[in-house]
């Protein structure tokens, strides 16, 4: 095909037009076929399923797989993304209620997610995340859980404990800080009083905040984009956060990627009502409470090696009912229907423990 493209302006222009009309009536006969599914889905059931997270994971993994360049696989996909954001939407626009306000890293990853053609629901905190979900005044919601260099945020995995919600998938996000000032001040940043960012994120730039601000105060607000809304309204402040928070306030950034840790790391969960079959390529979140007795997590993880079932996290959180009592969160890669899966929790079912499923999921492919 590349030897019979002509070789002058002109020409690959006319070329570029007529592949963008065929992309364009393609794209359109997909959408059609996703309103056809979207009726099909209506006249199945009472409380039809839109969003299938198992069914979007195999179509982006099969763009990857078979992918052949020179565009990039996850640049291929992330347009696939956008395409099945704009079918989706056709059926049913989906809302998304998310750690907010706009312009935050949570956002981020819940367009990542779920592409752009969502309906957003910005909310100020993780518990009124889980509620509006849990109330139905949004399909799905999306949470922080852990940080590569500031370890998990204990806050949703706490709440976990008692909401009926299920997990339904996982975003990754890397996480970049710019150090961002009000236009006023691109010039005299020696100016700067106050630096005010989200906790976590003070704490994933203090090698570069001691080195280049030593002394200046450093003030914890709730969100990064708070915290540019902030900059925003004062003289004599900056604030830490992402391209979007910096965007969303009309700041100008002063410096890029200060992050001490370059490979940051950011991992969301998303929450809904429903279960998710499976992909092919799944994790299960547990919630595991065991009595408190020599071996007892020894006897549990030996559980699932048993079963040569691979556990990709474990966490231990109090579990607030008497002093020295503790849950664990696991993440196995597998998905709850695995025979081996159910081996091991009919196991555990025997035995004097709580298991709480928390759900089964894609394992992220963006
Ligand atoms: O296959 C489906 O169930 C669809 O609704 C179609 C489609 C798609 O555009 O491919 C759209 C939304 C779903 O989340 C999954 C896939």
């Amino acid at each position: 095909m590349l030897e019979q493209l002509p070789d002058n302006l002109p020409g690959l222009r006319d070329e570029i037009d007529q592949l963008d009309s065929k992309i364009q009536q393609l794209i359109n006969q997909r959408a059609l076929c996703a309103e056809k599914v979207g009726e099909v889905k209506m006249k199945a059931g009472e409380d039809p399923l839109f969003y299938r997270p198992e069914r979007e994971a195999q179509v982006l993994r099969r763009v990857m797989e078979r992918n052949d360049g020179p565009v990039g696989n996850e640049q291929m996909a992330r347009l696939f993304r956008e395409v099945m954001s704009v079918c989706l939407a056709l059926e049913e626009p989906m809302k998304i209620a998310f750690l907010g306000p706009e312009g935050t890293f949570t956002q981020q990853a819940s367009l990542k997610h779920f592409g752009n053609s969502i309906i957003s629901k910005p909310l100020p905190a993780i518990d009124e995340v889980f509620r509006e979900v849990e109330a139905g005044g949004a399909n799905y919601g999306v949470v922080p859980v852990e940080n590569s260099t500031e370890g998990v945020v204990n806050h949703t995995l706490d709440t976990f404990v008692k909401s009926p919600l299920k997990i339904c998938g996982e975003v990754e996000l890397r996480i970049h800080h710019h150090f961002m000032v009000p236009e006023s001040l691109k010039n005299q940043i020696g100016t700067i009083k106050r630096i005010y960012s989200h906790q976590q994120s003070l704490a994933q730039c203090r090698e570069w905040l001691d080195r280049r601000f030593p002394g200046v105060e450093r003030h914890a607000v709730g969100s990064n984009a708070e915290a540019a809304k902030i900059a925003s309204e004062r003289d004599d402040a900056a604030a830490i956060g992402g391209e979007m928070a910096a965007t969303q306030y009309g700041l100008a950034i002063h410096a890029s990627n200060i992050e001490d840790e370059p490979d940051n790391t950011t991992r969301f969960l998303i929450i809904g009502r429903e279960t998710v079959l499976s992909s092919g390529k799944d994790k299960t979140s547990l919630l595991i409470s065991a009595e408190n007795r020599p071996g007892a997590l020894f006897g549990m993880l030996e559980a699932f090696a048993r079963k040569g079932l691979d556990l990709s996290r474990i966490e231990s959180r109090p579990s607030r009912q008497g002093n020295w009592n503790y849950v664990f969160f696991l993440d196995v890669l597998a998905h709850n229907d695995d025979p081996a899966m159910q081996a091991v929790l009919e196991e555990f079912a025997t035995k004097p423990m709580l298991v709480k499923v928390l759900g089964s999921y894609p394992i992220a492919v963006l």
